[in-house]
Formats: structure tokens, sequence, C-alpha cells
């Protein structure tokens, strides 16, 4: 069994390879030893999550999610725990195995309640799995939402009851005021939708466990990536070495935007940070940060930069954006340029000549940009993340980072998207956006391949929220722009 972090690094799995996955490891075993697997792992985890619990409340559903819950509640009973199992379905219709563990757990003097008990001390969450196929109603959603109204920890049995284990998309509706701790723990393959849009929240903290059922050729939906490696700098290197990074933005009254990434840029070690502000009237220097170089947009050359586009750039931006998407050797689009793309075909099939001149673009989308550049909606876009990301990379020819909980990177299709598991929600706040594209131009601006700068950017930003420490004053994006590292 592993718990996952931020710092894992592993394959995901849909849930038509997970099920093939499935057939193969059990036709390979004897009859029910996947589901005894999976319920006494199930039970292992529960008494290291609540070693002192004594009542375990186990709802179970009508699927082999259900299953893997009596198979759960008949080995914490035989370790002196006092399970109490509401069953969800219809005994006649169980699966087999799911029948098989049912009367196991009888057997063993589990109790049979037709309503939750009055208090537990950890819940289990055995009501769907990855067959769920519909929104849940009845006595399912009921008991979802009692779990979660309670400060006991809750444990999911392989993915969260209602959570699209593709997408992360939910059909439960969360507790306004849930309280209660979360795990999930997941069998044979880890899968998308536990790590993005809803699944998250909805899963806490993910266990894996392969129910020694290792390897498979079957071929990944996403990936973990990790932690990316230091890179040493050389003694004798200097600062041409680490390139230029062009910043444009700053439109009248956004300076401040442009100002950001370009300290993004800065601290993240970018040779030499140009800022082209959009604002005429905007100041020679910032006294703040005097190693950026403050331009006038349309003077600098970006033939040999990274430029970072968009930032605080309003509709200005607009006029600037076909000499930057022509000249750029290397580019990251944020905000303000990723709307004015989405409003005008020209731009767009600008953008999508870069690829074919091998200049590598990364654009950074909140699931609203990215719905205005697939002329769809924001909500579709959360309905599949990972979708919307690959579409908008191959749309493009470029490497996208979709943004939000679980950010997806997807590059040319050569390898799976990435999700990012680093970041939370103290990165919800004005600016850190334009930090993570002067993060990314930093790292860009080595010459690293567009899709490992993107991941390799995306990581420490979140890393930075994830480390920041408790107590400390409000992590402001200009405190998370001085923290940038290399
Ligand atoms: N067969 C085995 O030996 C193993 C099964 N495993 C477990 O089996 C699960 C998959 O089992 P199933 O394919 O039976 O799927 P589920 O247990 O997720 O549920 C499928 C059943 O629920 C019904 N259903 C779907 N959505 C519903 C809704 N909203 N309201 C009410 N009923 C709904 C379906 O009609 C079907 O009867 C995995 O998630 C995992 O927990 C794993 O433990 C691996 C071993
Ligand atoms: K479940």
């Amino acid at each position: 069994m592993q718990c996952i972090t931020s710092a894992t690094v592993a394959d995901l799995f849909d849930i038509a390879a997970t099920r093939r996955i499935e057939q193969a490891a059990a036709a390979a075993l004897p009859h029910h030893t996947l589901m005894q697997r999976a319920g006494l792992a199930v039970a292992r985890l529960a008494m290291a999550v609540a070693p002192h619990a004594r009542t375990i409340w186990i709802a179970c559903g009508p699927g082999n999610n259900g299953g893997d819950g009596f198979e759960a509640a008949a080995q914490l009973q035989h370790r002196g725990f006092l399970p109490i199992v509401t069953f969800a379905g219809d005994e006649d219709r169980l699966p087999p195995d799911a029948r098989a563990s049912l009367q196991r757990a009888r057997d063993a003097g589990v109790i049979f309640a037709p309503e939750p008990p009055a208090t537990w001390d950890l819940a289990i969450d055995a009501l769907l799995g990855i067959g769920a196929t519909r929104p849940l109603a009845n006595a399912m959603a009921d008991w979802l939402r009692q779990m979660h109204a309670m400060a006991s920890p809750v444990l999911s049995v392989d993915v969260p009851s209602g959570l699209n284990a593709d997408t992360g998309a939910s059909s439960a509706t969360p507790h306004p005021g849930a309280l209660s701790p979360r795990f999930c723990l997941t069998f044979l393959t880890l899968k998308p939708g536990l790590f993005t849009a809803k699944g998250r929240d909805a899963a806490g903290t993910v266990w894996f466990d392969d129910l020694g059922c290792s390897g498979t050729a079957e071929s990944p939906a996403a990936r973990l990536a990790g932690a990316p490696a230091d890179a040493p700098r050389s003694h004798a290197s200097h600062k041409g070495n680490y390139g230029d990074v062009a910043v444009i933005g700053g439109a009248p009254g956004m300076a401040g935007a442009a100002l950001l990434a370009g300290s993004a840029a800065l601290h993240a070690g970018a040779g030499r940070v140009f800022v082209g502000l959009l604002d005429p009237d905007a100041a020679a220097v910032d006294l703040a940060q005097p190693e950026l170089m403050l331009r006038d947009a349309k003077a600098l050359d970006l033939s040999g930069m990274t430029a970072v586009c968009g930032c605080g750039g309003g509709a200005d931006i607009r006029a600037v954006l076909p000499r930057v998407l022509a000249t750029a050797a290397a580019l990251v689009l944020d905000a303000d340029a990723l709307n004015a793309i989405a409003n005008d075909g020209a731009l767009q099939a600008q953008l999508a000549s870069r690829a074919r001149r091998g200049r590598p673009t990364v654009i950074t989308p909140h699931p609203l940009e990215a719905a205005r550049l697939l002329n769809c909606t924001a909500a579709d876009v959360q309905a599949d993340r990972l979708a919307a990301a690959r579409q908008l990379a191959s749309r493009y020819g470029v490497v996208a980072v979709l943004k939000g909980s679980g950010t997806v990177i997807a590059g040319d299709g050569s390898t799976p998207p990435v999700l990012n598991l680093t970041g939370n929600a103290r990165l919800a706040t004005a600016g850190t956006g334009d930090v993570l594209a002067g993060m990314i131009g930093a790292a860009l601006a080595t010459q690293r391949p567009a899709f490992e700068a993107a991941r390799e950017a995306v990581w420490r930003h979140g890393h930075i929220a994830d480390t920041w420490p408790a107590g400390a004053p409000p992590l402001t994006a200009g405190a998370l722009a001085r923290q940038a590292p290399c």
C-alpha cells in the first residue's frame, strides 16, 4: 500500500483500462481473491486512520464496491472493532463476488442495520466505485451527506461514491459545512479523476494498493510526474546561459500584473528580465525591483527572447500580439492574450503556425479562458479537464497548462498529459497566475523542452504554497514571486 503525494511518479489509467486489468488479474487468481485482498486492505487502512475507533459505519452499495465493504466489515469484526453495515441494494442482484463477501460478513457476526448508527468513529464509503453510472439518489445520497457532515474521518473504497474516475466530475453534492477528513484507498490502478476537478476534495489523501497485480501493457491516460530534479548551475556559467525573458502586458492600471510576472521570472533564475509595459505613462524603473529592465513593449526585439505575454494586458494586448506571435523565440501566453486570441481567427492561425516553425509556445488558461479558446462553456471544460487540455494542445500546437484543482499539462500527444499534485487554495488570490506565467517563462528561457519547462514550473509554483509555513503572513502573489525557485 502506497500513500500518493506530490512527489509520486505513477501512471494513471482510465476505467476501461482498469476493467481490462481487473479481468486479467481475476483470471489468473482463484475466485474471490481480489475482493478478499481489497477488503483486507480497506480494514488495514481503516485501523491505521482510526486506530482507536470502536464503531465503524460501513455503507455498502449494490455492486462489487459494496462487496469490498462487506469484506472489510468481516475483517474488522475479526479484529475486535464494531463494524455496522448499512446496505443500499438488493441481495438477489449482487454480483457473485459481492454476494460471497456479504455471506462472509454475516458469518463473522457483523451487524446489518437499516439506518446509520447514531455516531461513528470512522465511516467507510463502499457505495459506488468505478461502476457509478448516474447521480446518487435516495438512501445513498443521504448516507453520503451524513458521512461528510460529521467530524469523523471518511475512507472511500476505490473511488469516492459518485465521482467519475476518468474525469473527476462528481454527481455528489458536497455538504455545505463538510468537516470530515477524507481518505481514499484505490485498487489495481490510480485513476485520473482522483486528482483533478472535484476529485481532490472528494478523495482527500489517496492511498494505492495494486492487490498484488503489478505491471500492465495498457497505455496510461495520464501521469503523475513527481517532483522535478534539481538542475545545479555550473560554476563557469553566466547570465547568457539562463536566457532573456520579456514580459509584455501591463496596460494602464494593470502594470502590477506584468511586474509580478517579471519578478517571478527574475527569482526563478532568468538571466535577464525585460518588462514591456503597454501603459505609456508607466514609470521608467521599478524601484522595488531595479533588476527589471522596463521598456516600451513595441521597442523590444523578441527574436532571441522568451516572451511572457498577456499579464494585465487588457484590450491593448491585441495590437502587439501579431508581432509577438511572429517573432518571439519562445512564448508563454496568459490571461488577456488568450482572450484576444479566442476572439480572432487570424491570431489563432498565427498561433498554430508557430509550432510548424518550431517555435515553442505554452498557454496557461484557467477553465473560462480555455472554454473561450475551445468555443464551449467552462462547465464543459471542467466536465473533462484532461480532454480539454489535450484538445487545446492539438488545436493550437502548444503545450496547454489548464489551471485549477489538479492542473493538467498536455503536449503534442507523444506522451500522456501530466496531472500536477502541488498547490492549494492559498493560490486562490489575485496575481498568482501572473507569477506562474513568469516562472514558466524563466524555465523556457533555459531552452528546456516546453512540456518539461511547464511541468517543472507548475510543480514548483504549487510547492511554494504547500510549504508556506502555517501562521506565516498570507501568501500574496508578490511573496510567491519572491520565493520562486530555479
Ligand atoms: N470484482 C472484483 O473482484 C473486484 C472489484 N473491485 C471493486 O469493484 C468495483 C467495481 O464494481 P462494479 O462494477 O460492480 O461497480 P460498482 O460497485 O461501482 O457499482 C455498480 C452497480 O451500481 C449500480 N449503480 C451505478 N450508479 C448508481 C447510482 N447512482 N445509484 C444506484 N445504483 C447505481 C449499477 O447499476 C451496478 O449495479 C470497484 O470500484 C472496486 O471497488 C475491486 O475491489 C477489485 C476486485
Ligand atoms: K466508494
